[in-house]
């Protein structure tokens, strides 16, 4: 079955161990420190199972001095965060001691069987130079200045280094946690790591936590078995089924409640989904990416995110700054999202940015990031007259930015003779929005404690996700209860 060599100085746990591997057929070869191990040849084995510490060097060396064989740390419960650095060096996966035996016998033969799958896929390794070209080939636009990867656009330092990162983390399968303010491109960054992926000829399922009722999200995830609630009157496969093969987006992992935790971590960890009301699990394959605007590490502590999912995700971190940390890209994306909606649109001429709205642009801070951007511009697409965007059009309230001298006089905009459009009074119904808003503003604290997240929407007259989105406009997050672990 396979050839493993076990790394452990504690001697009554390597023994134990080892008595489990030969008693599921695979064979054994034992040794207490990373030296003891290297006087084998260390790519014989088809796995190797290693402790972190050790008299001596540590556990992770293996992972250099083995180039071709997975290795497998074990670790004690308490020192999980080295297990996730261990798993950043290199380690193909770690596990917890004390060990569960049938966690550890399926952990090592789901690692020996991909080993065995990957080496028998045909080779598409690129040289480390290729893939350097082949980078600078993919975001590097044809003036050899501006930067984009996929729909994303923004050629700032922190974005040239962010289409690096996603670059060098889709192709590996691993799990990615991509952290950022709401609007600032997180599902697109999603969609540019399963495109870059092998997995880019398979699904990618996008699902918003946020926007589907705690009371269904288990099983819209996971699927159910035909009588397994009310309503169920036929199974139904779930989104992790659906992205069978190709890549999982779950954005805003924050909001998923306890129970869908724990079954996420069993996809995670074994690669199975048991549907709701189901004894049996099925295996799965799929590669999990998750977003969220929120601070995971704290949701932690307070217990509403459960640790052992949190260091599951949290392999490979990207993050995605917001709008006011990289103003220097917001015309070249103002100018992107114009081109974008009027195409959508049918219009026959891409409409122009007059000098106002650019510089209205680049004073506002863009609390709702890059979305709130996209918002403007349609709205001023769809005001305009004259085949130019002005920034009157743009639904932007004047208390909310500090209106630069060279835009204003005492009584009126000041304007050039291009902006006409902009001096004039603004038939705009900011006022309407801003009474509406303090309206959802006050009904939403009123009754979040009273009403669910689907009673306070229809109240609204909006849908779920509506009610989400504008709860992140304007910072009032759903209060979470504590669940118990
Ligand atoms: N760098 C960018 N260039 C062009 N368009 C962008 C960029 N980033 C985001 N967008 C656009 O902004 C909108 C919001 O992006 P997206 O949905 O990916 O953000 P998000 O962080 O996932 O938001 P939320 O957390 O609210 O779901 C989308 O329409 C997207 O196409």
């Amino acid at each position: 079955m396979g050839d493993i060599l076990i790394v452990e100085d504690e001697s009554i746990i390597r023994s134990a161990l080892k008595r489990l591997l030969e008693r599921n057929k695979y064979r054994v070869t034992e040794a207490e420190s990373v030296t003891e191990a290297s006087q084998n040849d260390l790519d014989s084995f088809d796995l190797i199972i290693s402790d972190l510490r050790l008299p001596g060097a540590p556990g992770t060396d293996l992972i250099t001095a083995a180039a071709n064989t997975p290795v497998l740390i074990m670790t004690s419960y308490a020192s999980m965060r080295s297990a996730v650095d261990a798993m950043k060096m290199g380690a193909v996966d770690y596990i917890a001691k004390p060990f569960d035996h049938e966690d550890m016998i399926r952990t090592v033969r789901r690692i020996i069987e991909e080993a065995r799958n990957r080496a028998n896929a045909p080779d598409e390794e690129i040289t480390e130079e290729e893939a350097d070209n082949s980078e600078k080939e993919v975001f590097l636009e044809e003036d050899g200045k501006r930067a984009a990867l996929g729909d994303m656009v923004g050629s700032c330092e922190p974005m040239q280094n962010l289409y690096r990162r996603i670059l060098r983390v889709a192709p590996a399968d691993i799990t990615v946690l991509i952290q950022g303010e709401s609007g600032t491109g997180k599902e697109l960054a999603a969609r540019a790591i399963h495109q870059h992926s092998l997995r880019k000829d398979h699904p990618l399922i996008c699902v918003n936590c946020a926007a589907i009722p705690e009371s269904l999200i288990e099983s819209e995830l996971f699927g159910h078995e035909k009588g397994s609630f009310t309503g169920a009157s036929t199974a139904r496969q779930g989104l992790v089924e659906a992205a069978e093969g190709g890549t999982l987006f779950l954005d805003e992992i924050g909001e998923l409640p306890m129970e869908a935790q724990a079954r996420l971590l069993r996809v995670l960890q074994e690669n199975e989904v048991r549907r709701v009301g189901s004894v049996h699990a099925r295996k799965v394959d799929v590669r999990l990416v998750a977003a969220t605007h929120r601070n995971l590490k704290k949701l932690v502590k307070e217990g509403l995110f459960r640790e052992d999912l949190y260091y599951r995700l949290q392999v490979i971190e990207i993050a995605l700054p917001p709008l006011r940390d990289r103003m220097e890209d917001v015309i070249d994306i103002a100018e992107h999202l114009v081109s974008k909606h009027c195409r959508r649109m049918k219009l026959d001429k891409i409409l122009r940015l007059t000098s106002n709205s650019r510089k209205l642009m680049m004073r506002y801070d863009w609390p709702g990031n890059i979305r709130e951007l996209e918002n403007a511009v349609q709205r001023a697409i769809i005001l305009s007259d004259d085949g130019r965007v002005h920034s009157g059009d743009l639904g932007i309230s004047q208390d909310d930015w500090e209106i630069p001298a060279t835009l204003t006089t005492p009584h009126s905009a000041a304007v050039t003779p291009i902006d006409a459009k902009d001096a004039e009074p603004q038939p705009s119904s900011e006022a309407d929005d801003l009474s509406l808003e303090s309206y959802f503003h006050h009904f939403v604290i009123e009754h979040q404690d009273a009403m669910s997240e689907t009673e306070l929407a229809q109240k609204l007259g909006i849908s779920r996700k509506c009610l989400w989105e504008r709860r992140q406009r304007l910072g009032i997050p759903r209060p979470k209860k504590a669940a118990s672990r």
